[in-house]
C-alpha cells in the first residue's frame, strides 16, 4: 500500500528533532564492499547520502571493496590469504589492492553520490596527506605451544595520523568527500588499510556525530543468531574473547570501540543492503542495526 500525502507529512514532522540533531554535524559512513551489492543498492545508497547533504548533514563516507579486491585477484590469478580479518598483502597485491579501490570503486561510489543529485568527490588517503601509517603488527597465539609470535602482514597500515585538511575544505564547500582506504607510510610506501580502521581514525579524527558501519549482516549476532542492539566496550571484548565475534566483524568492532573513545558520540554497525537503512539510523526511534558505546 503506498503512502498517502497525510502519511507524508506526518514522517517529515517526525524527523524534524533528528534534522536538528545533526544538523551541520559530520556524520561518517563505512560504505563495506559486501554491502555495495547490485547497480540499484548502489543508487539508493547514492540517494540517501545526496539527502543528507540536502538536510544540512555533512557525510563523509569511507568505503570497502575486499569482494571487488578478492575478483580482480582472481581475475589475476593470484592468491590471497587473511589473519585475523585483515588481508596479508604482498607487493603485487598492493598494486592491485590500490588500483580497485582508488580506481572503480572509489570513481562508482562517488558517481553513485553525484548521480543522485550532490556533489561528490573521490579521493585515497594517499591525497592530501589525509592518512599516515605504519605497519600493522599482528600477534598470533600457536594453538599447540601457546606461545606467542609477530605475523608480518606486508603491505598493511596502520593510520598513524589523519590530516584532516582536505576533508574540511570539502566539507565546507559541501562537497561530499568519497575516501579509498589506502595510505603511506613516512618513506611514501603505500600502504593498504582496513576500510572500517580508516572509517574510525576519520570518525575520530573530525569528531563526527556518528559513525555508521554498513555491512551484510543486520549488526552483532549472538550465538542464535539474533541481533544484539546495543553493546558496551566490555560486552564487546568479552564476544571477541568467546569466539562469538569473528572474521571481519572484529576489525569493525574493534573500530567502534576506538571511535567512540576517541570522542564519536555512537558507532553503529547495520545491514546496508537495506533500503535507506542510513535514513532509518539517523532519523528514526528505530535504529536497525547495533549501537556501541562508552
Ligand atoms: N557475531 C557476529 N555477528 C555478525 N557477523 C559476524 C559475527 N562474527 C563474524 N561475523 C562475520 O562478519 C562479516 C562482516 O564482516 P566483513 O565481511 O568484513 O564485512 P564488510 O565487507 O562489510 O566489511 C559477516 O558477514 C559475518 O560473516
Ligand atoms: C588490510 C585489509 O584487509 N584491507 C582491505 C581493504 C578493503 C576493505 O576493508 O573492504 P571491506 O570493507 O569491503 O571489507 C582488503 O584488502 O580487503
Amino acid at each position: 500500500m503506498s503512502d498517502t500525502p497525510r502519511d507524508n507529512i506526518a514522517l517529515l514532522s517526525g524527523a524534524l528533532p533528528f534534522l536538528k540533531r545533526y544538523d551541520d554535524q559530520i556524520v561518517v559512513v563505512k560504505y563495506g564492499g559486501h554491502a555495495m551489492g547490485e547497480e540499484d543498492t548502489a543508487f539508493r545508497f547514492g540517494c540517501d547520502i545526496a539527502l543528507l547533504e540536502q538536510v544540512g548533514v555533512n557525510p563523509v563516507v569511507v568505503h570497502g571493496g575486499g569482494p571487488q579486491i578478492n575478483a580482480m585477484l582472481k581475475q589475476l590469478d593470484v592468491q590471497s590469504t587473511f589473519i585475523q580479518g585483515l588481508r596479508v598483502t604482498d607487493e603485487r597485491t598492493v598494486d592491485i589492492v590500490e588500483m580497485v579501490l582508488a580506481g572503480s570503486v572509489n570513481k562508482q561510489v562517488a558517481e553513485a553520490i553525484t548521480r543522485a543529485g550532490a556533489i561528490a568527490v573521490g579521493i585515497s588517503g594517499k591525497d592530501g596527506n589525509l592518512i599516515t601509517a605504519r605497519r600493522a603488527l599482528r600477534r598470533l597465539r600457536d594453538p599447540q605451544t601457546g606461545e606467542e609470535r609477530e605475523i608480518d602482514l606486508g603491505f598493511v597500515g596502520e593510520p598513524e595520523r589523519v590530516d584532516t585538511k582536505v576533508l574540511q575544505l570539502l566539507i565546507g564547500a559541501d562537497i561530499v568527500p568519497v575516501v579509498a582506504p589506502v595510505g603511506v607510510d613516512s618513506t611514501g610506501q603505500t600502504l593498504n588499510i582496513n576500510a572500517d580502521t580508516a572509517a574510525g581514525a576519520i570518525a575520530g579524527a573530525l569528531k563526527a556525530a556518528r559513525l555508521l558501519m554498513l555491512t551484510d549482516v543486520p549488526g552483532v549476532l549472538d550465538g542464535n543468531k539474533n541481533l544484539i542492539p546495543e553493546m558496551t566496550v566490555a560486552e564487546v571484548r568479552e564476544g571477541i574473547a568467546s569466539g562469538m565475534i569473528s572474521g571481519g566483524m572484529i576489525p569493525k568492532v574493534e573500530t567502534c570501540i576506538e571511535a567512540v573513545e576517541q570522542g564519536v558520540e555512537g558507532a553503529v554497525i547495520l545491514d546496508g543492503r537495506v533500503p535507506h537503512a542510513v535514513l532509518a539510523e539517523l532519523f528514526t526511534d528505530a535504529g536497525p542495526g547495533t549501537l556501541i558505546k562508552r
